[in-house]
């Protein structure tokens, strides 16, 4: 589905939503400390859109997607489902209204019941939900036909299937409450490259077919170009930058988002051997111990090359020199057309040569090659 043809209304929309965890005190009274999974992240998903989500590990990914269904209760913040709030409803009651939003797990060896046909794991949401009926086993041999799966196979168990095969039970599963919306959490991550196309293509055929929305959770971005209508980009907790991917892979503002793309493995031209990216910049930062103003600014090149700027005011920072205002003050978000980003310096130009050099200006450096994103 083209951008143009979606719908305007959002099924989806999540409203600066903040999740912590811990901060509680121990057994000896110390106090724990307090990780910022999601730190103020606002989204919306239109009907039939996939919204790709992406990120280093712990930037928060999976805690949005489990707030959007409220399996992880938001600190703050809201969730509207439909238009209806679904952070209102008394925890109890909230069962009915999730209906119309289910999920795909990553694992699919850990995700079904070993001990229950996988006929029966994809009838359980209607049996739980009171939807049990006469035409239920009607509607699970349909669920499996729509995935691939032969609806003989009901009473088998989930030990007797591939991890694709049992990634299309999942799906069934999620689909079996004809929901409007599905996070796919890193759906294809744990399958064989061939397998993970076969699953990409039933996904793609089931939203058209039922005009599904995505919210499609992943660490690889070329899963994630291929799928997606627009891309969220996050870091330590926060949306760094949000665009449409063509302006993504074509044009990334934030230099986070440079580096991601710069990360993933370059095409072969003319049978040269592949490249793999020159920026490396160290681990993602501590979700306990966020760094201050913008929290990508110790890893970030685009920073280390303003700070040489003429007439830019800087300030050392653990050894580095930043740019002041990197430090001291959080960026807002600032749009660009339909897309958004969270950088003091989102227009700094991005050539191969200056990326490099932010680089080799103290960052970490593994070389120097190809890092301008295709
Ligand atoms: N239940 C929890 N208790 C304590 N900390 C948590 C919990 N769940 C997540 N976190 C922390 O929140 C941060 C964000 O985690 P999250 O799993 O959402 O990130 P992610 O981007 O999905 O990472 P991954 O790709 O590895 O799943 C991490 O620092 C993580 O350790």
């Amino acid at each position: 589905m083209n951008p143009s043809e979606l719908s305007s209304e959002p099924v989806l929309r999540i409203d600066n939503a903040v999740r912590t965890f811990g901060g509680g005190r121990s057994l000896f009274g110390k106090k724990g400390q307090v990780v910022r999974a999601v730190d103020g992240v606002s989204l919306t998903i239109r009907s039939g859109e996939t919204l790709g989500l992406v990120g280093e590990s712990g930037s928060g990914k999976s805690t949005l997607g489990r707030i959007a269904l409220r399996l992880v209760e938001p600190t703050s913040g809201q969730v509207f489902l439909g238009g209806r709030e679904l952070t209102g409803i008394p925890p109890g009651k909230a069962r009915a209204a999730r209906r119309d939003i289910q999920m795909v797990f990553q694992d699919p060896y850990g995700a079904l019941d070993p001990r229950v046909t996988i006929g029966e794991s994809i009838a359980e949401p209607m049996k739980v939900h009171g939807l049990w009926d006469a035409e239920g086993p009607r509607k699970v041999a349909g669920l499996m036909r729509l995935v691939g799966l032969d609806p003989a196979a009901y009473g088998r168990y989930p030990h007797q299937f591939s991890g694709g095969q049992r990634q299309r039970i999942g799906i069934a599963r999620a689909l079996t409450l004809n929901p409007k919306v599905l996070v796919l959490d890193e759906p294809v991550s744990a399958l064989d490259v061939s397998i993970q196309a076969q699953i990409i293509n039933l996904l793609q055929k089931i939203q058209r077919e039922r005009e599904l929305s995505f919210l499609f959770i992943a660490h690889d971005l070329a899963v994630v170009r291929h799928v997606s209508h627009r891309i969220m980009v996050m870091y330590l907790g926060k949306m760094v930058e949000l665009a449409s991917r063509a302006s993504l892979y074509s044009r990334p503002l934030h230099p986070y988002t440079v580096t991601l793309l710069a990360a993933v493995p370059m095409p072969r031209v003319h049978g040269a051997p592949q490249k793999k990216s020159a920026l490396t910049i160290g681990e993602i930062g501590s979700a306990t111990r966020v760094p201050s103003g913008c929290r990508f600014h110790p890893r970030c090149y685009r920073a280390a090359l303003m700070a040489k700027a003429p007439g830019v005011e800087t300030v050392e920072a653990d050894g580095q020199v930043r740019p002041a205002c990197c430090v001291r003050r959080e960026p807002d978000l600032q749009a660009f057309g339909d897309d958004q980003v969270a950088c003091h310096f989102p227009e700094m130009p991005q050539t191969r040569s200056e990326i490099a050099e932010g680089v080799l200006a103290g960052i970490g450096v593994a070389g120097t090659g190809a890092v301008k994103p295709s």
